[in-house]
């Protein structure tokens, strides 16, 4: 089940390594991190980051291995943005002449750079942005401007104290000329003394949600008064702006632009998938651990993962931290084929990658964040200490919702996608991840055929129900839209069903990528039989969570739905004896789980016990100011008979 996981023996033996890599070297220690201020607790991360780009050059880790090792640091840094976009933005953006320029120099951290996009005023909405590119011919330069307040830029990771180069996103000006929104290679730092450069204003935005967790990234404001670039430092790949100031758009679409941002999303969704196997594995052996209730006869008490309703909880999200695993590795395929496609300026699968890794991702992360809340919510009081690793993961993933696109933002990217699919049913035949709009007919007519629980356990009964629930809510979409005259009203209205319609045929991609996976070959004995199992769950689970549209599309019948959760009460029993072997197969160390309550030799109410005597407030037995602030108060002579 590891190879399963880890997607072949070589990563699950090259993922192992790194990770005993960082569990047995002290500078990676976490524990402290939430006590420390923030300005040490910034100094750590740079001092660890150093450690690990150390360990990189001295022990010449790959590229695959140095992803892992700094996955295992497991602490947001500015290399997470030098490395997760600033370098693939020049790789993407960048013509030939940039990108043999700037990469070595990225590469081999001579800069250090970040993705700046983002305004105080606008985020989601990038053709919004106000910071200005203004191009002068008699110095073939351009001049970047931050014209307003709300055009400062605002987010952008490791830009508040780290980088000495950004990407900036501003409306490039030509000639008095308006041409969208472009990349510009900017640098803000003295490579010298590290100094801000003249016309720059950068700093931290300030203190973020939670203790320690994403304020170990500099997350920064930056404006810029009148700073000059040379020319050359716009990326031009995409459009291009000769020396006389001429503005050339190649016959590349304009949204490759926004080509950073894909790549970025469809890796966002292995991530969750990362996230929450983590979370999952601390709730799952926690609850193998936790006895409550049911002793008989003075025997020991019933361990709480085998009660139907913690199963119901928890089990789920096990499977669901399966679905996205594989969907995530389909989504990589789907990136990668659209990348050397654009290479050969194939751009006919662009839109299916947009809609697919903006859907996935918003999909992924909100089920993500949920589902580390309940995984807290899972190990009772103990869930909610920062040595339960719950807080701090929850902490530093939620951000997932909202950073690289507002979820429902995306979601309406989705919907615009499904709309122009249904529009065009009439003449165009759609194909990839929406090839079953064009059974629509079919789908419409069919009905669920499901006479037993044990029907449900079969791919095609799942697939058909989750491809007409997707179907006819495109489509009942697709006909309120035609009743508006104007459509971009139409869909403003519609916005939230649109929104739901979405979320369907996004669950259809990850349900039916799920059942693709387990068509291929899975080494191992019975782990075949194992994910299967969770398949079905995690389909099942969906379709019984949302039953109301199975409903109100009319291809479900109350009873079909009744056995769908008969058979979902069946399945959660035959998860169970596995439930261990498959959070054991995440593979994760102690200390890349960083949980006392997920420990792998489940010694927990004594290293609990330890762990609390380790809190700095107990360092004395009278805590400072009680002699100052409390002793008084019990001292105090109460004259007034009320109190
Ligand atoms: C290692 C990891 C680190 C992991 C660690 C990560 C650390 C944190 C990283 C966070 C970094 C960030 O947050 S970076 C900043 C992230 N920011 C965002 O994601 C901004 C979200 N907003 C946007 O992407 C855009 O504003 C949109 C897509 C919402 C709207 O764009 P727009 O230009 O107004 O386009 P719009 O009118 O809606 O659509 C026009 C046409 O373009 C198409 N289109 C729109 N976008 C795209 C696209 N990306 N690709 C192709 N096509 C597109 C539409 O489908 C539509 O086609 P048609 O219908 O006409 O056919
Ligand atoms: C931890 C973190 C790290 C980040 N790192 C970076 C970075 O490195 N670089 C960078 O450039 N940016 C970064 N960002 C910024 C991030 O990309 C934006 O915050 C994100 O794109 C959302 O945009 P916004 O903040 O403008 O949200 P808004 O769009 O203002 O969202 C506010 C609300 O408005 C709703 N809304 C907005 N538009 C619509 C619409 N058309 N229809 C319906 N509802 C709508 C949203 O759904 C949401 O509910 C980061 C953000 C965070 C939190």
């Amino acid at each position: 089940m590891k190879v399963a996981w880890a997607g072949s023996r070589e990563t699950l033996e090259l993922s192992d390594r790194m990770a005993k890599l960082v569990a047995n070297d002290p500078v990676f220690e976490k524990f402290t991190r939430p006590m420390l201020g923030r300005k040490e607790l910034f100094k750590n991360t740079l001092r660890k980051a150093a450690h690990g780009w150390k360990l990189i050059v001295d022990l010449r880790l790959t590229e695959e291995e140095a992803k892992w090792l700094r996955l295992y640091i497991d602490e947001p840094a500015y290399t997470d943005l030098h490395w997760g976009m600033f370098i693939p933005a020049i790789e993407g953006q960048g013509t030939e002449e940039q990108k043999k320029k700037w990469l070595p120099l990225a590469q081999k951290m001579k800069i250090i750079g970040c993705y700046a996009q983002t305004e105080l005023g606008h985020g989601s909405n990038v053709q919004g942005l106000e910071t200005t590119a203004t191009f002068d011919p008699q110095a073939d330069e351009f001049v970047i401007h931050s014209p307003t307040l709300t055009s400062s830029k605002w987010w952008p990771g490791g830009l508040g104290k780290a980088s000495t180069h950004a990407l900036v996103y501003a409306r490039l000006i030509v000639g008095g000329e308006f041409h969208g929104v472009h990349g510009f290679i900017v640098q803000l730092r003295s490579l010298e003394d590290h100094s801000p450069l003249p016309g720059i204003t950068v700093g931290d935005i300030g203190l973020k949600f939670g203790n320690g967790a994403y304020n170990t990234m500099d997350n920064g404001v930056l404006r810029f008064d009148h700073v000059r670039i040379p020319r050359n430092q716009m990326l031009m790949r995409v459009s291009q702006v000769t020396k006389e100031g001429k503005y050339m758009q190649s016959d590349v679409p304009r949204q490759l632009i926004y080509g950073t941002m894909v790549y970025v999303r469809q890796t966002i969704v292995v991530d969750a998938s990362k996230a929450l196997s983590r979370a999952v594995c601390i709730a799952t052996r926690y609850s193998a651990v936790r006895r409550q209730f049911g002793s008989r006869n003075g025997g020991p008490e019933t361990q709480v993962i085998d009660y139907k309703t913690q199963q119901s909880r928890l089990f789920p999200l096990l499977a669901s931290a399966y679905a996205f695993r594989f969907v995530g590795e389909w989504l990589k395929w789907l990136y990668m084929d659209v990348k050397q496609r654009l290479e050969a300026n194939d751009f006919s699968t662009l839109p299916e990658a947009h809609a697919c890794t903006a859907g996935l991702k918003s999909l992924t992360t909100t089920a993500t964040a949920d589902g580390i809340e309940e995984c807290r919510k899972l190990c009772g009081g103990h869930g909610y200490l920062v040595s339960s690793g719950l807080p701090e993961l929850f902490a530093v993933y939620i951000p997932a919702c909202t950073y690289e696109g507002d979820n429902v933002v995306l979601l309406l990217q989705v919907a615009r996608f499904i709309v122009k699919t249904v529009s065009e049913l009439g003449y165009k035949q759609p194909v990839g991840t929406t090839a079953y709009m064009g059974r629509v007919a079919t789908l419409m007519q069919n009905n669920c055929a499901v006479r037993t629980a044990e029907d449900w356990l079969n791919p095609g009964a799942i697939v058909e129900a989750f491809e007409a629930r997707a179907a006819r809510m495109a489509v009942a979409c697709g006909r309120q839209l035609a009743k508006f005259e104007n459509p971009e009203e139409g869909f403003a209205e519609l916005a939230s069903d649109l929104v739901e319609a979405s979320v369907a045929h996004c669950q259809l991609i990850v349900v039916s990528k799920f059942i693709e996976k387990l068509q291929q070959d899975i080494p191992g004995k019975g782990v075949k039989q194992s994910l299967e199992i969770l398949c079905y769950v995690y389909a099942l689970f969906l379709l019984h969570k949302h039953q109301g549209d199975f409903l109100a599309v009319g291809y479900l019948t109350p009873k079909q739905a009744l056995l769908a959760n008969d058979q979902l009460r069946t399945l959660y029993s035959k998860v169970r004896p596995n439930a261990i072997a498959l959070v054991d197969s995440f593979n994760y160390t102690d200390h890349y789980l960083g949980s006392i309550l997920g420990r792998y030799d489940g010694n927990v109410y004594p290293k609990l016990y330890e762990a609390a005597w380790e809190d700095p407030l107990n360092d004395s037995d009278v805590a400072d100011g009680f002699h100052q602030y409390v002793q008084p108060i019990l001292k105090q002579k109460l004259h007034s008979a009320k109190l």
